[in-house]
């Protein structure tokens, strides 16, 4: 394979902190400026290496030809009633944004409301979300450019298509909720933002508070309604009640637990002319708490309050003291409540996970007792739409060899029952060549880990399989079967077997899972990402030197601590968008909410805990001396084919991680006489955490990871 000549970046040993007493060098501290001209000069210059070595892989106009092929099927959401008329999105297939489309009725002829492709020639503006006023007679929207968190909301009446002058700015994290008089929304700013704010800025985003906009006005005249001025890290929730009559307000620190407040706005004749008094009845950051509806003062929330697989709680906003709240759900004892919705006036639609695959209820909302269950195959539901006051139910179901069908029920029918509303077919794609398992694995301490695992029928177990190994284990996010072009095209092309690690740190088994693979806890996740690769090859299924493990986010901190800590057990290693400096993590952006899964270093016991899996702080040349383990890579010791992937409007995880984990790497090995793997970053532009990314964008990142895995692992593809 080529030999690498990655560019010297600076080290610049002055730069040293003291950490509750012991001192950290960082010495590509200087990387964590994208507006310098040496970082952008190092950006151009790794760029300059990783795109040969992905252009140059003799199977990537098949690749390209066939995800772009593969992709090329209608793909629809839920559709939702507004006023009297029906609303959807639809992509035709290969349209970089879906547009949004309105309908008399169900089954009659659709015309374009809003196509978001014609607000940018590459795709690039997004449209982040829609709410309907009560009426249906304006719709609220919100815009994003090159894929930062930061929106602009505007507004747009239903009957002209025109759009109203204001336009919301400083806006991120925030709800958008109609007051009932359909005269404007409940949003949340940041009015202290200095500087710039396009999503290339790393600065902190604290000081959100909550505001009113009237239609029609400028948003100089929002009344501001909410804030918490000693609370500068809160993000504000708020939700107008299904009744009209509470602002439910939920605020949050981090990613887990908040608390409620509520405030009466039916009785405001004009709207809130100022600050509204609040009514405390959640005053512990202990617990999460979900506002699923309301009748009359008795409002219903999904929490896990005393209950960490999730229970429908009903709390008398009049009386909301805690010995009165009434469970109307209880929690399953496996099972994870993992949502709820109002629909048709008195039915609530629950799901549940079960063993990490969707079950589907309807519930008596007097009673909270089950009324039906809906069959299902085994996968997810991917998109829900039902109305408090109209019986139609539109749900999504997906599966990894099944795209989004979406089946519709009539909820005041006396036997309930889903048909099919929008079938899709994915064209030259033949589901029934492939199979999928679920197996359960050991972790290193002994606990069983849920895995699906997805390849042809004619697969052998001969370890010579290519294996894509996916992984997250964080935020109490579950990793349920989904539909993925990049993934078919690996099974099919690359005669691969894709494995979906459910490990600890995610939701599948609830907030005890989630605990599991947190704070103290993190190693277990990684120990069970390990154990995951482990357990495939030894059933055969792949082999180290034939195993890619890739991950996004908090999964690109699975990914690049994985390889730091076993770098002989994997093949190749993708870490997209990646957490990758634990110790410094919460200085940026919305970095410091990750306390919640992560700890601080500004906690000296956190400090220790994060010193140790920090992918930046934890490089080293493999010690040639340690023990064998019979399942990894033979040869001497090297870092697995390593790609790394941000961009430079990622404002979730900004680009400064993996930058400095990129420079950190090539100082380490790049002297290493066995390190013949690449060590490779993709700076891309005009793009940000994920959300929101354009179709042409995501086939060429899609084309760049499989022709890396294939470069690097050097698959025979077979098209
Ligand atoms: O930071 C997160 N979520 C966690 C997140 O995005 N993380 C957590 C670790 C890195 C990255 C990821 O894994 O995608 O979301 C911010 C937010 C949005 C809206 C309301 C409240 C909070």
């Amino acid at each position: 394979s080529m030999a690498f000549n990655y560019p010297v970046a600076k080290r610049d040993e002055s730069v040293v902190d003291d950490y509750h007493g012991t001192k950290i060098s960082d010495c590509y501290r200087w990387l964590e400026n994208p507006d310098s001209p040496e970082c952008k000069e190092f950006v151009e210059q790794q760029n300059a290496i990783t795109k040969p070595y992905l252009e140059n892989f003799n199977a990537r106009e098949e690749i390209k030809s066939r995800l772009t092929q593969l992709w090329n099927f209608p793909k629809y959401l839920c559709s939702s009633r507004h006023g009297d008329r029906y609303y959807f999105f639809k992509n035709s297939g290969l349209q970089n944004q879906s547009v949004l489309y309105v309908q008399d009725d169900l089954h009659g002829k659709a015309d374009v409301f809003f196509d978001p492709n014609e607000l940018s020639e590459d795709g690039t503006v997004a449209l982040t979300k829609t709410e309907f006023s009560e009426d249906g007679k304006t719709m609220c929207y919100s815009l994003s450019k090159s894929g930062s968190d930061w929106i602009t909301i505007h507004f747009r009446d239903t009957q002209t298509g025109r759009d109203y002058p204001e336009v919301l700015e400083k806006v991120k994290f925030s709800s958008m909720t109609w007051s009932h008089d359909n005269k404007g929304i409940y949003y949340a700013m940041y009015p202290e933002q200095q500087g710039k704010a396009d999503g290339s800025e790393t600065d902190s985003n604290e000081h959100q508070k909550l505001y009113y906009h009237r239609l029609n006005t400028p948003q100089s005249e929002d009344v501001l309604v909410v804030e918490f001025p000693d609370q500068p890290r809160f993000r504000i929730g708020a939700d107008v009640s299904h009744c009209g009559n509470y602002l439910i307000i939920l605020p949050q620190k981090d990613c887990k637990d908040n608390m409620v407040y509520f405030a009466e706005i039916g009785s405001l004749p004009d709207g809130p002319q100022g600050l509204l008094p609040l009514t405390q009845i959640v005053h512990k950051l202990e617990s999460d708490y979900e506002y699923v509806t309301n009748v009359g003062s008795k409002c219903i929330f999904r929490t896990n309050k005393d209950a960490p697989n999730y229970r429908l709680v009903s709390i008398d906003l009049e009386n909301p003291s805690m010995d009165q709240w009434k469970t109307l759900v209880a929690e399953h004892p496996k099972d994870v409540l993992d949502w709820a919705i109002l629909s048709n006036v008195d039915k609530l639609v629950v799901c549940y996970i079960h063993d990490v695959k969707s079950l589907l209820q309807i519930r008596d909302l007097a009673t909270g007792n089950l009324i039906t269950q809906l069959p299902l195959d085994v996968g997810t539901v991917t998109g829900v739409s039902g109305h408090k006051k109209h019986p139609e139910l539109f749900f999504q179901f997906s599966s990894f060899l099944t795209p989004g069908v979406i089946y519709m029920c009539d909820l005041s029918k006396p036997v309930i029952e889903p048909v099919p509303y929008r079938v899709v077919e994915v064209k030259d794609f033949n589901p029934a060549l492939y199979e999928t398992e679920q197996v359960f694995y050991s972790s290193k301490d002994g606990t069983k880990v849920p895995m699906f695992i997805v390849r042809k029928k004619d697969f052998k177990k001969d370890g010579n399989s290519p294996c894509l190994l996916y992984g997250y284990g964080g935020f109490n996010v579950s990793l349920q079967p989904a539909f993925s072009v990049m993934r078919l095209v690996f099974i099919q092309h690359f005669n691969g077997v894709l494995a979906i690690a459910n490990i600890r740190g995610g939701g599948e088994y609830g907030e005890s899972w989630h605990n599991a693979g947190r704070l103290f806890n993190k190693q277990n996740g990684l120990d069970d990402f390990q154990a995951a690769a482990e357990y495939l090859i030894s059933e055969g299924y792949t082999s180290s030197a034939r195993l890619a493990i890739q991950g996004g986010s908090n999964g690109g901190l699975l990914v690049a601590a994985c390889i730091n800590q076993r770098p002989q057990l994997f093949g190749a290693a993708i870490a997209q968008v990646g957490v990758l400096d634990m110790l410094r993590f919460h200085k940026f952006t919305i970095g410091f909410a990750w306390v919640s899964d992560y700890g601080s270093s500004d906690d000296p016991e956190h400090f220790r805990n994060l010193l140790a899996i920090s992918p930046l702080h934890n490089v080293k040349v493999p010690d040639e001396d340690a023990p064998r383990n019979a399942l990894e890579r033979p040869g001497a010791r090297q870092y697995p084919a390593t790609l790394l992937l941000t961009a430079d409007h990622d404002d979730r995880v900004v680009p400064l991680h993996s930058l400095k984990f990129t420079a950190q790497l090539h100082h380490t090995l790049r002297d290493h006489p066995a390190q013949t793997n690449p060590l490779l970053i993709r700076v891309e532009t005009k793009a940000g955490h994920g959300g929101g990314k354009p179709t042409a964008k995501q086939i060429e990142e899609h084309t760049d990871i499989l022709s890396f895995i294939g470069r690097s692992l050097n698959i025979p593809c077979v098209f």
